[in-house]
């Protein structure tokens, strides 16, 4: 099943061009990275992905539906199915990690508090936080628990595909390995698709299926690491020609 189709989809800033004709599919259970260069529109394009924004031409279907049929409702159906990590976690400093989890459930479901609480609670074990993280604030984590409290909230809802925006920036080499194994159960428990926009070579290796290398306004590529880490198109091998994706795939054979 096609869970993201993109089709020539084109993304402009004024006269800034983006995304020209871009077309990609992300079929359900996939674990994709679109990876490329800064400022080549990997998180403008999650972000049209999770419906947050609209390209200016172009259409997107997400499960099977074209968003160019949709109606409102329709479209607050499937944004229920999309659960978004956004780059610095964006949780309410004035709300507990709890409270927090709870926004998005008690928008959407009719249950009681104490319903409420075990639902964010079972949704926070997921993600391996101690239940005590649940009564912190935001600012009162570390930034490894942030990230795991901020993907809590993007599981509130039980998504069918997560997104997640750079999610091991910031983390130092053993808390990106930890936390990219958490994606890695999650992905296997909760039977997810996973889309991520990440500059972290140890990731790809170690959690993605698939790669999109985004280029030239579109995707120049969707393959497996290794398959892409060995492609011969100039600007994928300048990509991946350092050292540290070198040293990655080295430890990835051993
Ligand atoms: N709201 C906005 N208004 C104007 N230009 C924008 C806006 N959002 C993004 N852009 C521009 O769109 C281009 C793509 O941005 P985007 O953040 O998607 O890049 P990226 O590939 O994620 O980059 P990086 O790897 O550096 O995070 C950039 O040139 C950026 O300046």
């Amino acid at each position: 099943m096609t869970v993201v189709n993109l089709k020539d989809i084109c993304t402009r800033f004024g006269t800034h061009e983006v995304h020209r004709d871009l077309s990609l599919t992300v079929e359900k259970g996939e674990r994709l990275a679109l990876v490329g260069g800064s400022g080549c529109g990997k998180s403008v394009l999650l972000s049209e992905i999770a419906l947050l924004r609209q390209p200016d031409a172009g259409d997107i279907e997400l499960f099977g539906l074209s968003l160019q049929s949709l109606n409102q409702s329709g479209m607050a159906h499937l944004r229920k199915q999309i659960g978004m990590m956004f780059q610095q976690g964006a949780l309410f400093s004035s709300l507990t990690v709890l409270e927090n989890i709870i926004l998005p459930l008690r928008e959407h479901q009719r249950l009681s508090e104490s319903h409420l609480q075990e639902l964010a609670m079972l949704k926070l074990k997921l993600t391996g936080l101690p239940d005590i993280a649940a009564w912190k604030y935001p600012q009162e984590l570390s930034g490894g628990m942030l990230k795991r409290a901020a993907v809590a909230r993007a599981l509130a809802l039980d998504p069918a595909l997560l997104l997640l925006d750079e999610p091991t920036a910031g983390l130092d080499p053993a808390g990106a390995s930890d936390f990219d194994e958490m994606l890695l159960e999650l992905h296997a428990t909760l039977d997810l698709t996973l889309i991520l926009v990440t500059h972290d070579l140890d990731s790809l290796w170690r959690v993605t299926s698939h790669v999109a290398f985004l280029g030239e306004k579109r995707v120049l590529a969707k393959q497996p690491m290794s398959v892409l880490s060995e492609n011969s198109h100039p600007d994928i091998q300048h990509y991946f020609s350092n050292t540290r994706a070198r040293r990655a795939a080295i430890e990835l054979e051993n």
